[in-house]
């Protein structure tokens, strides 16, 4: 076993008398997919708040590659090569879909305030390869031809991949995913799932990802944990997730 990209201890976090979630562990090995599965308001979303720094843990730990990342605050976590997507999508609708993917590009940027004023030649080159990175990302994603429409004018599967495009922008070494294949049919579904095939062997990342379309799930994670009421109910492979009783029972039901 390798040492894990992304390791939580025993996290806690509270909203006054709600435990959110409660003593959560949870080891991602690099190169995996991970599931994170279970019922609405199990805390899912939450662990993505507190990985990314956007809330801070009551107890436990975070560690990112073997660096602890409790505190980290959302910048950081940037920094640090973590990127995500949202569950409601999270755009900057009225600019263009390439400005969406070069504000991203931009966040390395090696250039400071007073280069931009005077339009430095450091400005002007840096400028230039954000826009060809942010190509090279919309070609990616099969956007390459929708670079200057308004990102809301774009179909909803395709606001989907461009927000996923921001993300991979920033050169994440994790990505996590809250529920891409939200609002998504059977086939935007299944070029969804080769997509983010192609993303993981192209860039070896690291993908966590919150999916409750189990065909997704099922393609796609070489492991999962399933969460109710802020806690474990059960982790391993899909498949032994799936013939798990607790698992059946509390969420999976009839579905599978
Ligand atoms: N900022 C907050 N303030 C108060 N309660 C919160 C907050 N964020 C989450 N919660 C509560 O924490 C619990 C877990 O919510 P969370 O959004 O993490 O669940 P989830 O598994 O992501 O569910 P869903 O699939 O519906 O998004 C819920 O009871 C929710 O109401």
């Amino acid at each position: 076993m390798s040492e894990p990209i992304l390791e939580m201890r025993g996290v806690e976090k509270r909203f006054g008398g709600v435990r959110a979630i409660d003593e959560f562990s949870l080891k991602v090995e690099p190169g995996m997919v991970y599931g994170l599965i279970g019922p609405n308001g199990a805390g899912k979303t939450t662990i993505f708040n507190t990985i990314t720094g956007i809330y801070h843990v009551d107890a436990g730990k975070i560690l990112f590659q073997g660096k602890d990342i409790t505190k980290v605050e959302p910048h950081q976590a940037a920094r640090l090569g973590i990127a995500r997507t949202f569950q409601n999508i999270r755009l900057f609708g009225n600019l263009s879909v390439k400005s969406n993917v070069e504000i991203s590009c931009n966040m390395n940027a090696g250039y400071h305030l007073g280069d931009a004023l005077l339009r430095t030649p450091r400005y002007r080159r840096v400028t230039k390869e954000t826009e060809e990175r942010a190509m090279e990302f919309l070609k990616i994603v099969g956007l390459a031809d929708k670079g200057e429409e308004r990102a809301s004018s774009l179909p909803y599967g395709h606001q989907r991949k461009l927000e996923i495009a921001r993300a991979m922008a920033t050169n994440p070494k994790l990505l996590l995913l809250d529920e891409p294949a939200a609002g998504m049919n059977a086939d935007e579904s299944l070029e969804l799932v080769e997509f983010i095939r192609e993303l993981k062997e192209r860039f070896q990342i690291t993908i966590l990802m919150i999916e409750h379309h189990m065909d997704v799930v099922t393609s796609l994670c070489d492991a999962c944990t399933v969460l109710n009421f802020g806690k474990t109910l059960a982790a391993g492979t899909v498949e032994e997730i799936k013939k798990n009783p607790e698992v059946i029972a509390a969420y999976l039901g009839g579905d599978e």
